[in-house]
Formats: structure tokens, sequence, C-alpha cells
């Protein structure tokens, strides 16, 4: 299968990674499913592991990666039809897990924004139907298998993700970068706080403590929702009102919006509007100024592509000013950058004012914009199947 091309992870960076010979016999080869059915699209990971010492962590061999859209949120008038998407991505796992081990594989979905912003009966129905592909299938169904996920642990665990792939929880020095996932409902901030006034001057539930490999972590954390990108233009469009000259279609939220995108609104006025959608709302953590990197992706990574800030393979560091600055190209030339998407500036300035009047980043902060490290997807997902296997506890 073409579309599901597999990748091998090398840690080469990682001397506690690097020093593991191939498996011994007494190694175990086993294999995590994880679905991560967000607002805008449905993905499956499937995870292959070699477990060497039951006390540290598995060494992941392999991600099997494949996603398709739109999200569950979209058949919340057709849960069967939702169902039917999760059928065909299990195909995947099927493809992927050797038969003899299907039974022992278990088979976890979290739910994110798209079904925490859905009526609770129409978002209950869709994990009903979730439930009953699962328990059809010849994997391992858990207890708890399908659930909408917090907030608080989406942002954790993408942490733990990033943190993991680039050596970070291995390395003696307690070094680690921070995370930005942009989604199309909810935004995520995660990063350990070097100074005690940051977790003193912090709301309560901002800070969450997780142990790993045999240490813990004491994190700020939060996730805004109606903060993701499309939340935000939906609102950032209805304080814009009818001034505009194009109709378009914005597809949100199993709706469909006839929206006149400003024709000609300039980055200034385009960032007052925007800036309703931030201001009050988030949160500036006490210190932003030294905390090292922040590993930025989903819109984040989607946008700085679009915007010629980034190449799509190799992702790239950017600086906060960078997506001002081309924030402002891309507003004051409208017919350049119209074609390539109507909504390129809104999504350009949305992002330049939730990093700046949002979370309060310097303008030199230094930006890592990737959507894989060392061919494994920065998501959630990965952080979360360790969760599952119990290998990372939170405490909250
Ligand atoms: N494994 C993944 C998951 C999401 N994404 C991106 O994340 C963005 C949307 O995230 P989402 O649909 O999960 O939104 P939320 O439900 O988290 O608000 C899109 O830009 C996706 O392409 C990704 O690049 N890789």
């Amino acid at each position: 299968d073409a579309v599901c091309k597999g990748s091998t992870v090398h840690l080469s960076n990682n001397p506690a990674w690097w020093n593991l010979s191939r498996p011994a016999n007494s190694s175990r080869i086993f294999y995590g499913v994880m679905f991560d059915a967000g607002s805008t699209g449905t993905r499956i990971h499937v995870y292959t592991f070699i477990q060497k010492d039951p006390e540290e962590l598995p060494v992941l061999d392999n991600e099997m990666f494949h996603s398709i859209k739109p999200g569950l949120s979209a058949y919340a008038d057709t849960p069967e039809m939702g169902g039917y998407t999760v059928r065909q991505l299990l195909k995947v796992a099927k493809k992927t897990v050797p038969r003899l081990e299907w039974k022992r594989t278990p088979l976890v979905l979290k739910a994110t924004a798209g079904l925490r912003l859905l009526p609770s009966e129409k978002a209950q129905a869709l994990l009903e139907q979730v439930q009953d592909v699962f328990d059809e299938s010849p994997f391992f169904v858990p207890d708890d298998s399908v659930s909408i996920m917090n907030g608080t642990n989406e942002g954790i665990l993408a942490w733990v993700t990033v943190n993991f792939l680039t050596g970070h929880l291995y390395a003696e020095t307690r070094k680690t970068v921070g995370i930005l996932d942009l989604g199309g409902g909810s935004t995520q901030i995660t990063f350990l706080p070097k100074s005690k006034k940051t977790i003193g001057s912090s709301p309560d539930d901002y800070i969450a403590r997780i142990d790993m490999l045999n240490s813990t972590y004491e994190l700020y954390t939060h996730s805004y929702l109606g903060n993701g990108l499309m939340a935000a233009r939906l609102a950032a469009l209805g304080a814009l009102g009818a001034e505009g000259t194009g109709i378009t279609y914005f597809t949100y939220h199993h709706q469909h919006y006839p929206v006149s995108v400003p024709g000609y609104v300039g980055y200034k006025l385009c960032y007052q509007e925007v800036l309703k959608v931030v201001k009050g709302i988030v949160h500036q953590p006490y210190e932003l100024k030294d905390t090292s990197v922040f590993y930025a992706f989903s819109y984040y990574f989607d946008r700085a592509v679009d915007a010629g800030l980034i190449d799509r393979t190799q992702g790239g560091m950017l600086e906060v000013r960078d997506f001002k600055k081309r924030a402002k190209e891309v507003c004051n030339k409208m017919s350049k950058y119209h074609l390539i998407s109507p909504f390129l500036c809104m999504d350009m300035t949305y992002i330049t004012c939730l990093l700046k009047d949002g979370f309060g980043f310097k303008e030199n902060t230094v930006l890592q914009l990737t959507k894989k490290v060392n061919n494994v997807e920065t998501s959630w997902a990965l952080g979360a199947t360790f969760n599952h296997f119990q290998n990372l506890k939170i405490y909250r």
C-alpha cells in the first residue's frame, strides 16, 4: 500500500537509545493503535515497539500513519457514517500488525475539539458507533478505549511525544523543548518552566505533574477551546461583517458559511479584529523569554508552508517576527496571495496575534516548525500510547 509507508526511528543524538543493540531474543515486539479523532480529520497511528527492559520505555521501531478528512464531527447527524470512516482506517492496522498479534494489540480512539464542541448526545452517538466498530474488530479493546480527551492531556501528551522523539527525555540535563499545537477547534501550549515564578503566577489548573522514566516534570499546560484556527476564523469573520468583496464558503464544524472575505482590509485592521478573539482570554506565562526552543506543528506548520516561509518536506526554524513580517506582506498584497487561500491573510495575522499578544512571545523567540521528527508524526498520539501502556503517569 503506497499510502502507508512505514519508517524506522533512529535517535542518533541520543546515547541511551543508540547503545541499545539489535533486539536480543529476550526482546518483545508489540504494537499499539491510536486513533486521533480531530476536528478537521481522523487519523490512525500504528506503532511498532521493541521492549528490551520492562522497566524502561520501549523503543519505537516504526509508525504507520494514515489520515482522512473530514473529522468525525462532520457526521454528527449520520453517526453510522462516522463509524464507517473508522472501519476504513482500521484496514491500515490489519495490514501492519501481524495476524497473530491482533488479539493482544490495543485499539484506542481519542477525540479532541470537534467532539468537545458538539452537543453531548451527538458526540456520544458518534463514540458509540466507533465502539461498535472496535468491538467487532479482531483487536484488543481495553476499557475506556473510546473517549473525548481533555485539553490538558492533549497538550501534555504532545509535549511527551516531541521530547521523546528529540531525545530530551533521556538526557540527564533536563533540557526540554516547549510545544505549540494549533488545531481547528483548540490550541495548546505546554512547556517545562525554569522559574518558580511561572508556576506561582499561573492558575492552578495550568500546572500538571507527570512521571516518566523515573523523572517527575511539573509542566505549564493549557488548551484553549475556541482558539483553534477554524474557530478563530469564524469568530473574526463575524466581527468583520459584510464589508468584503467576494463571497466564498467556509466550512467548519459541519456547517457551510457563506462569508464575504474582505478584499482588502490590510494587516492593521485584520489584526484589530483577530485581537478580539485573543485579548483577555489567553494567559501569558511569566517566563517565555529564555525558554529555549518551541516546537510548533499542525496549523502553524501548514500556514508557514502556504505562506512560503518553510519547505513542506524539510520544515524549518523561524522566529515569531517572521510570521508577523509575512502576515503583513500577505495582507497588503492580497492579489498575490489570495489565490493560495482567501483566508491566508487572516490565518497568518491570527497566528502572529496569538503568539505575540496571546502568549506574549518575544519577536525573536525561535520556533521549530515540524510535521515529523525522525519520520514520526509530532502529535499527542504517541504520548497517549505511552500513557495507555502505563509508561507515563499524569497527576492533576
Ligand atoms: N497527525 C497530525 C494531526 C493533525 N495535523 C494537523 O493539525 C491540524 C488540525 O488539527 P485537528 O483537526 O486535530 O484540530 P483539533 O481537533 O485539535 O482542534 C491540521 O493542520 C492537521 O493537518 C497534522 O498535521 N498531523
